[in-house]
């Protein structure tokens, strides 16, 4: 146990579109250096609650602290300058198409730099951008590509390289081994649990696979019907306990989460 002050605390998020009530009252405790692996269906919330501590969704009430600072209540420049600590990588990887790999990975680089006035050449970025891409795997000269030429496998670490190039103190994760087979699926855990380490970064992954959940994950919680509804070390996520829990993660018919439905 510890007294350190979480890297990201959550308290009462809520958030709801009509009527439809998604977050109905989160709190969420992320230490520095630890990675969190939220876990949920279908539609329960996992995206807006990564969507609302970006600052891409305004949450209906509650409080997102980022090293103490709550930035729900920062005015959006400000905001805007914490978010740009955080790393991301997409479900699909978002690369741009009509920019090289190397841009690609450089493309927050510059964009930050530009915005500090801190000019970086292209030179400098290229050559950057190289070593990030040496660090996922690839050869360098992948950076000459266009992300059509590369298979979803590679792209993925492309998009690795590019949430790692800032050396972000915080790295999000949407689904990363989405539509990748499992060994693939495996290798880029592999290197995201690198990444993380070599940072010392705290993280937060969302995901539908419980294989990689344990792999990156230190600790989990599982959303459900708007709350988190357990919170423990990722490694008993299959042996949580937790009816609901242990229905999820063994993809089991039978059980609280089904009963619902047929209701
Ligand atoms: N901008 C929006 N406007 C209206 N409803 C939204 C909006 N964004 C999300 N929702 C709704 O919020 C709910 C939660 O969506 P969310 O994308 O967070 O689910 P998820 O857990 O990430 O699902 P999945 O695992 O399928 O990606 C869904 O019912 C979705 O339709």
């Amino acid at each position: 146990m510890t007294d350190a002050a979480p890297k990201i605390r959550i308290r009462g998020l809520r958030k709801a579109f009509g009527s439809k009530i998604v977050l109905d009252g989160i709190d969420l405790d992320v230490m520095q250096g630890t990675s969190m692996v939220i876990i949920g269906g279908s539609g329960s919330g996992k995206s807006v609650l990564l969507r609302c501590i970006l600052g891409l969704i305004a949450p209906d009430a509650g409080s997102i602290e980022i090293d103490g600072v709550d930035v729900v209540a920062l005015s959006s420049r400000r905001r805007e300058a914490v978010i740009e600590t955080i790393g991301m990588l997409f479900q699909n990887a978002a690369l741009f198409d009509s920019l090289s790999v190397w841009e690609n990975v450089a493309f927050g680089l510059l964009a930050t730099g530009r915005r500090h006035g801190k000019r970086l050449s292209r030179a400098e970025a290229r050559a950057h951008a190289g070593r990030m891409l040496e660090q996922v795997g690839l050869d360098p000269s992948v950076g000459a590509l266009y992300p059509s030429e590369l298979s979803g496998g590679m792209q993925k670490r492309v998009g690795l390289a590019r949430a790692v190039a800032g050396q972000p103190d915080i790295l999000f994760f949407d689904e990363p081994t989405t539509g990748l087979d499992p060994i693939m699926g495996a290798v880029i855990d592999g290197l995201i649990v690198d990444c993380v380490r070599r940072l010392g970064s705290t993280a937060i992954a969302i995901t539908h696979d419980m294989a990689s959940a344990q792999r990156i994950g230190d600790q989990a919680a599982m959303l459900y019907q708007g709350k988190l509804i357990w919170q423990g070390a990722a490694s008993s996520l299959l042996d949580s306990g937790n009816p609901v829990v242990d229905q999820f993660t063994h993809g089991r018919r039978e059980g609280p989460i089904s009963m619902e439905l047929r209701r």
